[in-house]
């Protein structure tokens, strides 16, 4: 693809937001389209491969697309400055009371006082429309994939169904790994026992043990959860999850299976979130391009991936829905495909692929909004070879908003792209992610504000933790990352979620999400503790990839979440002097040991994280840690190591010295980490002469001044700067 975009990216700078942004970049010339200037790549995508079949006018779209960025530009900006001014006021109470304790009525007092807490709605109640069984009444797993690898986006909308012998035999979740060049006999045997056991849970028969089972009809203890055939295999469901027991005598394990029982398939992935945000590195028009380009290609249903996989080629596609028969002999059929959600960026960001009649760069937050919505417009019309939305809604995720005031605008922008696209009201849906500590503390208030189109709420943990950090930069030192996992405002928090949403009807409407596993080889673990999601109330949580969609589908057999919400339905709700509780160390001595330990990991993280994204576009990916544990790392997890390290900085926990020392240290192990990959070009030698190592020593040494400690500006940047080197 011919690079196209227009300029450099526009970094957000904390204390002005400008219209113009400077662009640092030669640009290839943009074409006018209304009163915009837009990226080549950009206006031949939607002219050419999105607006077609949809009956509107390319003209028109253009004029209506100015029309929005007219309207909601100058209020995007303005929210931005709100953050800012709201950050300063923190920041200087937080100096004037230095080495004081925390008085909470004074705390609050202040918060009220500068906008920052909002009255609480009384008897917030949600009441979207056309929310599809995935989301409303059936609980179970949500996969996110990065949306520029379609590779792994097949791979993710396909996740819907998931082998339970290959997640368990190929993962940890049985201990040992499997030995010999080919099948291992032993390793099978105990797949094939845990995958008994969790029948007998799940779907007991009437007498005795699935482990004793012949093959012949089986006689369930409860005969409604049978519900097809498809062949000889037998279709059942429990907790509105479907399982299939795959029966074929001529495959090598049902051959050898006195059932013959070849595979049992779980319905794992119910949603995907296909990512536009913290695990893509999207800075240009070309970027932002290729994604719209992979979300068009699983709408229209044609996208595909062909690549060599263990010596052959393969050609990976969409799945087809699946076909069964039901006990009196009708057919039926199931969704093949995960219901796909997409994640859009939130409300900081600019973008160079369209300028607005100043000629500034557009708010991205904004095109992702107007252009993933077009392509929704198709699913409903049905232009697509398979239906996305059964009940006729586009599913945006919003990431990283700040309050009540930042979601009525996103509102108010919905309903902009709806009247845009001729789409009835509230088509558009959104999934609030709870990661901002400014929405967390006004929750109901922020669901009320988007309370017809709302289908989540989602504890963003990561997020939430560098905006923590953030906020309260100016507080203290913060405790150790692993320290944190502990803090009070943490189970506030994750409790108040599911309470404030329980509370505004979302049991049996719409999804109460838990966050990311980032641990996707450890599979064992996951296991052990991810059923706290469901346990929690929640309906949903984040996996990482469809082995553990899979695993982590186990957890929804376990328990009735429905009942669970039910129960703490009951719940007072969590404490906010907990939550506004700042997780400052107060009357610590770490011992020079764990504080370069704690520093050794966050630059190692960092570092390793940061020079994919600079070096190669990679947005997400599995980090080895110090100890060579391999992490999912994106951008949240970015924002919470760079800004650990810049508050233990600015509190004089460490020198500037110490950073660059652990920096260098860092660099060569992440460069003996990557010896195998032949795109990497090492950092360690080069100092300022690598572009990532610059990046990821700006986003510590500048990570206090980052308008909420966000990394994207800088990443952006730098990201571009390779690029032209490139
Ligand atoms: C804080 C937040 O915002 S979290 C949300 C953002 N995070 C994400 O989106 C994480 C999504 N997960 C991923 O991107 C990946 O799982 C990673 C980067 C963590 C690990 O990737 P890898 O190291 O390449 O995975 P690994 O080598 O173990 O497995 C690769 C295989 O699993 C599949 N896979 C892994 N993750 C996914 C996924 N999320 N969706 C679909 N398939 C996946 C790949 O398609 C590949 O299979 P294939 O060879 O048949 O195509
Ligand atoms: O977006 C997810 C997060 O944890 O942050
Ligand atoms: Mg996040």
């Amino acid at each position: 693809m011919p690079p196209v975009d227009g300029a450099g990216c526009s970094p957000h700078n904390p204390t002005d937001h400008p219209a113009t942004p400077v662009s640092p970049r030669k640009v290839l010339p943009l074409l006018q389209r209304a009163n915009l200037q837009v990226a080549p790549l950009l206006a031949d995508f939607i002219e050419t491969r999105a607006l077609p079949g949809t009956g509107i006018d390319a003209e028109a779209f253009w004029r209506g697309v100015g029309a929005i960025f007219d309207a909601f530009a100058p209020r995007n900006r303005a929210l931005l400055a709100t953050r800012d001014r709201l950050q300063a006021q923190l920041d200087a109470w937080h100096r004037d009371h230095a080495g004081q304790a925390i008085d909470q009525a004074e705390y609050q007092g202040l918060l009220r006082e500068i906008g920052y807490l909002v009255a609480e709605p009384a008897d917030v109640a949600i009441d979207p429309e056309n929310i599809d069984a995935e989301i409303a009444t059936i609980a179970g797993p949500q996969l996110v994939v990065p949306m520029l690898n379609a590779r792994f986006l097949l791979n993710a909308a396909n996740a819907r169904w998931g082998s339970l012998y290959d997640a368990l035999y190929g993962s940890d979740a049985i201990p040992g790994a499997a030995e010999g060049p080919g099948f291992d006999a032993a390793r099978g045997a105990q797949v094939v026992a845990w995958g008994r056991a969790f029948l007998d849970e799940a779907v007991p028969l009437a007498r005795g043990s699935w482990t004793d089972w012949d093959g012949s009809t089986p006689a369930l203890a409860d005969p409604a959860q049978r519900v097809g055939r498809r062949g000889d295999s037998l279709l059942l469901r429990h907790n509105g999850l479907h399982i299939e027991i795959v029966i074929d005598r001529d495959h090598p394990i049902g051959a050898t299976d006195a059932a013959g029982v070849a595979d049992i398939v779980l319905e794992a992935a119910l949603t995907t979130i296909c990512d536009l945000e913290d695990s893509v590195a999207a800075v240009d028009a070309e970027d932002k391009v290729a994604g719209y380009a992979n979300w068009l290609g699983l709408i229209d249903g044609d996208l595909t991936a062909s690549f060599a996989k263990n010596g052959r080629t393969v050609d990976r596609r969409l799945a087809p829905d699946r076909d069964y028969v039901d006990a009196s002999g009708n057919a039926f059929s199931l969704p093949g495909r995960a219901l796909l959600l997409v994640r859009n960026v939130g409300h900081l960001m600019t973008t160079p692929a369209v300028r607005l009649a100043d000629g500034g760069e557009a708010p991205e937050g904004i095109l992702d909004a107007i252009v993933t919505g077009l392509i929704g417009l198709r699913d409903l019309n049905g232009l697509g070879r398979f239906t996305n939305s059964r009940a006729g809604s586009i599913y945006i995720v919003k990431p990283k908003m700040h309050g009540p005031d930042e979601c009525a605008f996103s509102n108010d922008l919905f309903n902009a792209v709806e009247d845009l696209l001729g789409l009835a009201r509230h088509s558009i849906k959104i999934g609030v992610m709870d990661e901002e500590r400014r929405t967390s503390a006004n929750l109901a208030a922020c669901i009320a504000a988007v309370r017809h189109r709302i289908f989540f709420v989602n504890t963003g943990f990561l997020d939430r933790t560098g905006d923590e950090i953030h906020t309260s930069m100016e507080a203290g030192p913060m405790l150790r990352k692993g320290d944190m996992k502990l803090a009070p405002w943490i189970s506030a928090y994750e409790d108040r979620n599911v309470q404030i949403a329980l509370a505004a009807g979302f049991s049996g409407r719409a999804q109460i999400g838990k966050g990311m596993w980032a641990a996707p080889d450890r599979m064992a673990e996951m296991l052990a503790t991810k059923i706290g999601h469901p346990q929690a109330g929640a309906n949903t949580a984040w996996v990482p990839s469809p082995t553990a969609a899979t695993l982590h589908a186990t957890h929804y057999h376990r328990l009735d979440v429905f009942a669970r919400q039910a129960e703490r339905a009951a719940e007072p709700v969590a404490s906010l002097d907990d939550l506004l509780t700042i997780p400052v160390a107060r009357g610590v001595n770490w011992s020079d040991d764990e504080i370069r330990a704690e520093l050794n990991n966050n630059t190692q993280s960092l570092l390793g994280y940061v020079v994919r994204w600079i070096q190669q576009g990679i947005g997400c990916s599995t980090v080895p840690d110090i100890a060579d544990v391999g992490l999912m790392e994106d951008r949240a997890t970015l924002r919470i190591s760079s800004q650990h390290i810049a508050n233990w900085l600015h509190h004089g926990i460490i020198t500037p010295d110490d950073v660059d020392g652990a920096m260098l240290r860092m660099a060569a192990r992440v460069d003996a980490q990557n010896a195998g990959d032949d795109k990497y070009r090492p950092m360690a030698g080069r100092g300022m002469g690598s572009t990532a190592f610059a990046a990821a020593r700006a986003l510590i040494f500048d990570g206090a001044a980052q308008p909420n400690g966000y990394t994207e500006p800088l990443l952006h940047a730098y990201r571009l700067k390779a690029k032209a080197q490139d």
